[in-house]
């Protein structure tokens, strides 16, 4: 089983600051070390506050690339957009934020044209921030026909395209996510998620490992490296 390191918090503004201080050391650390940083950010709901707390640290924010993890497809001002929400937070502070998704409808298609974006980024990130849905899914790693491609991708691959089935209810759209090699290559894996449902959710997929029905289970089956998980309720 993964080295997981669970983190509890009493509610969700007490995780983002802390998250927000995790994430801010990484990003630190990383330019100490190489004069720049890039960081892979969920998107959804739950990361919107630490993204406020994290945004308003002092930092040379000028050398921190950001990209998401994955993205809807959808045009860039849709609510549903992931990067919308992080340009939005970290544009203003200075960041060097990278869409992964251009106007390409065939899903397949955005992601070739997201991992020959990506094929121009210095890799591997400093950090692979993942959150997870009522459903499993991770990052857009998600129940159907395309996910054993999206687990299987060779290692030089780093994003690809992804249509769920079924299709999750907040944002039923195809998809295009990083693969789970680009995933596991990152120098440090976070994940943060709230509520009870969630957290059993994820405790059972780290539990049944490789035969996990659950994207989430698939991907950490495969991690090396200890991970930390931040929870609030
Ligand atoms: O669709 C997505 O959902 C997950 C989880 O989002 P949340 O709103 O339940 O926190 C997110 O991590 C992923 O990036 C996003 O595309």
């Amino acid at each position: 089983m993964i080295e997981a390191e669970w983190w509890e918090y009493d509610s969700a503004d007490e995780m983002a600051d802390a998250v927000a201080g995790d994430v801010g050391f990484i990003i630190e650390s990383a330019l100490d070390a190489r004069g720049a940083s890039l960081v892979a950010l969920p998107g959804g709901e739950t990361p919107k506050a630490i993204f406020k707390a994290l945004a308003a640290k002092k930092m040379p924010w000028k050398q921190v690339t950001i990209i998401p993890t994955d993205e809807r497809l959808v045009p860039m001002d849709d609510q549903r957009s992931n990067i919308r929400g992080i340009a939005q937070t970290f544009i203003p502070a200075g960041a060097r934020v990278i869409p992964i998704t251009g106007d390409i409808a065939d899903y397949k298609l955005a992601g070739n044209s997201a991992d020959a974006r990506l094929q121009d980024l210095p890799w591997p990130p400093d950090l692979v921030w993942l959150g997870m849905g009522q459903d499993g899914h991770t990052a857009s790693l998600f129940a159907g026909p395309d996910l054993q491609g999206a687990l299987d991708a060779p290692k030089a691959r780093r994003a690809i395209g992804v249509m769920p089935d079924p299709m999750p209810e907040d944002a039923p759209v195809a998809r295009v996510t990083l693969t789970r090699s680009a995933i596991l290559s990152a120098r440090t894996i976070l994940i943060t998620i709230t509520g009870k449902k969630k957290r059993e959710l994820l405790e059972g997929a780290i539990e049944d490992g490789q035969s996990s029905k659950l994207p989430i289970g698939r991907l950490l089956a495969e991690v090396d490296q200890p991970i930390d998980i931040h929870w609030a309720p």
